[in-house]
C-alpha cells in the first residue's frame, strides 16, 4: 500500500483528491469542518516536504455551474484550518487552471473549483481525467468519503500516474480502521447495527457475520426480527417482506457461532413526536397504537455488558429516534458504554451517516478510537466491497 511516506514531495506538485463535501448553512458557512480538518495532515506533510498542493473536490450534486455549489464558499475555512494562504481558481480544468498550477511555488496551495460542475466527473470520463492529471506530478487520493465512486478524479485519473500515486494519511487511516474491525481486531469483536431499515443493512449483516463474535441489532431494524419470530410490535416500523430474511440471518448467525442481541424491551410512544406519551414495554408485546422508538432499560443494560466485554467495536446506526430528545437515551447510553470500553483499551470505530451525527451531537467523537469521514463509502466497505478509489491506487 503506497502512502505519502513512499515519496519525497520536494519541488513536486501533488494533485490531491480531497472530500470537501461539507455541510453549509444558508449563509454558505461551513457547519461541520471535520472533513477539512481530517485532510490537513496530508497537505501539511507535502508542504513541509517542500512540495505544493493542488486540491480538488466536489461539493454537493450540482447540475452544471451553480454558484451555490462553488468551492469559493469554503476557501476561507480551508485557509483558516490549514493556516496557509489558499489560491482559488474559477474552474478545475482549462488554460487558467493550468497556468495557476504551473506557477505554483513550493509551500503554496491551490484549490480548484467544484469538479462536479462538469458531468464528465461523475461519468468517469477519461479525457476529463487526463486534463486533471496534467496539473500535478504525483496523485494523492485522500478522499475516503468519495472512494466508493468510480469518478474521474477519484478513480480514472489514477491511471495517468503509474508509479506516482499514493494514499493520503486520512484514506490510509480509514482503511486501517476498517481492517482493524474486519480482519485484525482483537476478539471478542462486536458490531452494533442500528438505524431504520433491515433492507439497507442486509449485505453488511451477511458480510459481518463472518467477522464478529457478537452482533447487536437495534433501532427500527429490530422490529422486523421480532415480528418474524412471532412477536407483537404494534405500530413499530417493520419490513414485512424482509421477515424471511431476518429468520435466515438468525439461522446463519447460529451456524457461525455469532451471538445476536436484539432489544428485549423498548420505550414505546403513542405518537411519532417528542412529546408523545410513553411507556416501557417488552419488545414482543407492543399493543396497536404504540410504536417502539428507543431501546428500553433492560436492553441498555444487556448492551452495556456486551460492549464492556468486547475488545473491538464497530458502531453503525442509532438505537432509536435520536433526533428527538425524548428518544435519544438508548443511543446516548450506548455511546457512553463504547466510550468507557474504549477508555479500558478496546478499539472502537463509528461509521455511517446518522451514527456519526449522533456521536458528534452527544460529544462522544473524541471518546471513541476512530470516527469515519465516510457515509456511503463506509457502508460499502462494511459490505466487503473493494472501493474503486482504493483499488485504483493499489493497481
Ligand atoms: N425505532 C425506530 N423507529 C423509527 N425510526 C428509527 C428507530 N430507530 C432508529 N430510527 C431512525 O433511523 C434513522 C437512521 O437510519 P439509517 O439506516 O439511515 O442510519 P445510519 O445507518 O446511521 O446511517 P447511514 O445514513 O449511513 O445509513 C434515524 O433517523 C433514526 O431516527
Ligand atoms: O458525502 C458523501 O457521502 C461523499 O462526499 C459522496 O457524495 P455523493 O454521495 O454525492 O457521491
Amino acid at each position: 500500500m503506497k502512502t505519502l511516506n513512499d515519496f519525497n514531495f520536494e519541488n513536486k506538485k501533488a494533485l490531491i483528491r480531497v472530500d470537501f463535501n461539507v455541510p453549509l448553512n444558508d449563509k454558505f458557512e461551513v457547519t461541520d469542518a471535520t472533513r477539512i480538518i481530517s485532510a490537513k495532515p496530508t497537505i501539511i506533510k507535502i508542504l513541509e516536504d517542500g512540495g505544493s498542493c493542488i486540491l480538488m473536490s466536489h461539493l454537493g450534486r450540482p447540475k452544471g455551474f451553480q454558484d451555490e455549489f462553488s468551492l469559493k464558499h469554503i476557501a476561507d475555512k480551508v485557509e483558516e484550518i490549514l493556516g496557509v494562504n489558499v489560491i482559488t481558481v474559477a474552474d478545475c480544468i482549462g488554460n487558467d487552471v493550468e497556468t495557476a498550477a504551473a506557477s505554483l511555488e513550493p509551500g503554496q496551495v491551490l484549490l480548484l473549483e467544484n469538479l462536479r460542475f462538469y458531468k464528465e466527473e461523475t461519468a468517469g470520463d477519461e479525457a476529463f481525467a487526463e486534463k486533471l492529471s496534467k496539473l500535478g506530478d504525483i496523485y494523492v487520493n485522500d478522499a475516503f468519503g468519495t472512494a466508493h465512486r468510480a469518478h474521474a478524479s477519484t478513480t480514472i485519473v489514477a491511471q495517468f500516474f503509474e508509479g506516482k500515486k499514493c494514499f493520503g494519511n486520512l484514506l490510509a487511516q480509514e482503511i486501517e480502521s476498517i481492517n482493524k474491525v474486519m480482519e485484525t481486531g482483537e476478539k471478542p469483536v462486536l458490531a452494533v447495527l442500528g438505524g431504520a431499515k433491515v433492507s439497507s443493512k442486509i449485505t453488511i449483516i451477511e458480510n459481518i457475520l463472518d467477522k464478529v463474535d457478537h452482533l447487536i441489532i437495534g433501532g427500527g431494524m429490530s422490529f422486523t426480527f421480532v415480528k418474524a419470530q412471532g412477536g407483537k410490535i404494534g405500530n413499530s416500523i417493520c419490513e414485512d417482506d424482509k421477515m424471511e430474511l431476518a429468520l435466515d440471518i438468525l439461522e446463519q448467525a447460529k451456524a457461525k457461532n455469532v451471538q445476536i442481541h436484539i432489544p428485549v424491551d423498548v420505550i414505546a410512544a403513542d405518537d411519532f413526536s417528542n412529546d408523545a406519551n410513553t411507556q416501557i414495554l417488552d419488545i414482543n408485546a407492543i399493543p396497536d397504537g404504540w410504536e417502539g422508538v428507543d431501546a428500553g432499560p433492560k436492553s441498555r443494560e444487556i448492551f452495556h455488558k456486551v460492549v464492556m466485554e468486547s475488545k473491538t467495536i464497530l458502531w453503525n446506526g442509532p438505537l432509536g429516534v435520536f433526533e428527538m430528545e425524548s428518544f435519544a437515551g438508548g443511543t446516548i447510553e450506548l455511546g457512553n458504554s463504547i466510550a468507557e470500553a474504549t477508555k479500558n483499551g478496546a478499539f472502537s470505530l463509528v461509521g455511517g451517516g446518522d451514527s456519526v451525527a449522533a456521536v458528534k451531537q452527544f460529544g462522544f467523537a473524541d471518546k471513541v478510537s476512530y470516527v469515519s469521514t465516510g457515509g456511503g463509502a463506509m457502508l460499502e466497505s462494511l459490505e466487503g466491497k473493494t472501493l474503486p478509489g482504493i483499488a485504483a491506487i493499489l493497481k
